[in-house]
């Protein structure tokens, strides 16, 4: 497992293109449905592709926690039997510290709703990026008929049922762990159920792809509108993990931002969606081979504008739009193009904040408000500039850390434990492909 460490230090030295191939992750916010959805049954779930990042251990451990027998039968592979669950463990402060460390494990909550009529949770952790508001869930809980209790001074949400009843639900918003949550509800409440207004990301796709091998009955998959109809119990099944789009977009913004050439393999370029296209508009060349991506190095690319004329601005919609997960990193990216380009994160509101630690290094970006900055691309006529940082979020670590391997000198990130949450074992990845990131 990857270490944990509670103050974990990058020092990068920059200014070496990287050369090679390198083979994604399995999708962390796949990874965390997933897990939580073998709660749904007394059966084996065996789940291949499994990320060994830190949120996705720290929800392997809670699964142990609360009884589920996990069985690890190779680096990436594990099943899963949650026959005895123990529902006595929701009332520890262990369980209270271990939930509230990470946004995955909320997702927990719909299946012991479903299988058990209760379930608590304190406030779940995750990114800083901003208000994250679970209302969607709770209301998805309510509609398909369990009873609410939130105890502001422990911050505590409670739920329970004695009957779940599909309904027609309309969701508050396309939330993505919010759908997942109801949608496993749902799979085990009597009748129909019709989600409106459904996330359907591909960690969304593969949830309810799952769910229907164990024995659901889910149809308009993909879409917004998704019908499921209930059904008395769920069955053992084996699943794979996509390989994690965000980590792919990742490492396109680092290939084009150090000049590097880079062949990701295995990438599953169909499930995609816009990811590609979007640093193409940057004018970053992808060229598919199979189902490889391919990026020459480059020295100069240049930001596309709109057919008017106009300055392109790249922004985060709920999918098939573009990933706000992303979008920090397309920002870094464009910080060495030539052009200008707005970057608008509609999503959160503090997700921004991270470019004045690049306006440090010498990149022109112009923070327009917490939402927006446009940034105007250096076109390499001078490096940033190596410096001393914290990283204040996953996301936003990734994109310093691309910062530094662009650098002159030897850069510092510290918090780098955030980067650890969702890229595999990142340092050791990169610097076989001739990166210069030492673990401090
Ligand atoms: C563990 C996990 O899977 N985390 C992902 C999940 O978080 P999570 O499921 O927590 O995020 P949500 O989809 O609930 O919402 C994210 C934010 O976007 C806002 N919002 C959402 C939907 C919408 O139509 N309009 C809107 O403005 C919400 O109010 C919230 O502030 O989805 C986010 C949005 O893709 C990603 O950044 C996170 O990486
Ligand atoms: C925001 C993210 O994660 P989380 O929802 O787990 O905080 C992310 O993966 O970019």
């Amino acid at each position: 497992m990857q270490e944990s460490k509670s103050s974990i230090t990058f020092e990068v030295t920059g200014g070496t293109p990287l050369k090679g191939e390198i083979t994604p992750q399995g999708a962390k916010n796949e990874a965390l449905q997933i897990l939580c959805a073998v709660l749904l049954t007394p059966e084996t779930v065996t789940i291949h592709n499994i990320p060994n990042i830190r949120d996705v251990n720290k929800l392997i451990e809670l699964l142990t926690d609360l009884g589920v027998e996990v069985k690890k039968i190779s680096a990436d592979t594990y099943s899963f039997t949650a026959k005895h669950v123990n529902l006595n463990f929701l009332e520890t402060p262990d369980f209270k510290q271990k939930a509230a460390a990470l946004r995955g494990s909320i997702m927990i909550l719909g299946p012991l709703l479903a299988r058990f009529g209760k379930a608590k949770m304190p406030k779940p952790g995750g990114d800083k990026i901003g208000r994250r508001r679970l209302d969607t869930h709770f209301l998805g809980f309510q509609r398909l008929g369990a009873r609410f209790n939130y105890d502001a001074d422990d911050n505590f949400y409670e739920i329970d049922a004695s009957q779940l009843q599909g309904c027609y639900i309309l969701l508050d918003e396309a939330s993505v762990t919010g759908t997942a949550n109801v949608v496993m509800t749902a799979v085990l409440a009597k009748g129909k159920t019709t989600i409106y207004n459904a996330a359907c990301e591909p960690y969304l796709q593969q949830l309810c792809l799952m769910l229907n091998r164990m024995g659901a009955k889910i149809s308009g998959v993909g879409s917004n509108l998704l019908h499921i109809e209930g059904v008395e119990s769920l069955g053992g099944t084996e699943h794979t993990m996509l390989p994690d789009m965000i980590e792919i977009g990742s490492f396109i913004g680092m290939a084009a931002m150090t000049a590097s050439e880079i062949t990701i393999k295995n990438a599953r370029i169909d499930q995609l969606g816009l990811i590609p296209t979007i640093f193409q508009r940057l004018g970053i060349q992808l060229e598919f081979r199979n189902d490889d991506i391919y990026i020459p190095a480059q020295e100069h690319y240049e930001i596309e504008k709109f057919i008017d004329g106009s300055i392109l601005t790249i922004a985060d919609a709920p999918w098939p739009g573009f990933t706000p997960d992303l979008l920090s990193i397309v920002l870094v990216t464009a910080t060495q193009a030539k052009g200008t380009v707005l970057i608008h994160q509609k999503m959160f509101e503090s997700r921004l904040f991270f470019v004045d630690k690049l306006i440090d290094m010498g990149a022109q970006i112009i923070l327009c408000d917490p939402h927006r900055a446009t940034v105007i691309g250096l076109d390499r006529t001078y490096p940033l500039r190596a410096i001393s940082m914290t990283s204040p979020d996953i996301r936003a670590g990734v994109s310093l850390l691309i910062a530094a391997m662009s650098a002159n000198g030897t850069s510092i990130i510290r918090n780098a434990e955030q980067i650890d949450r969702g890229y595999q074992e990142i340092d050791t990845r990169l610097n076989a492909l001739g990166a210069k990131i030492k673990r401090i």
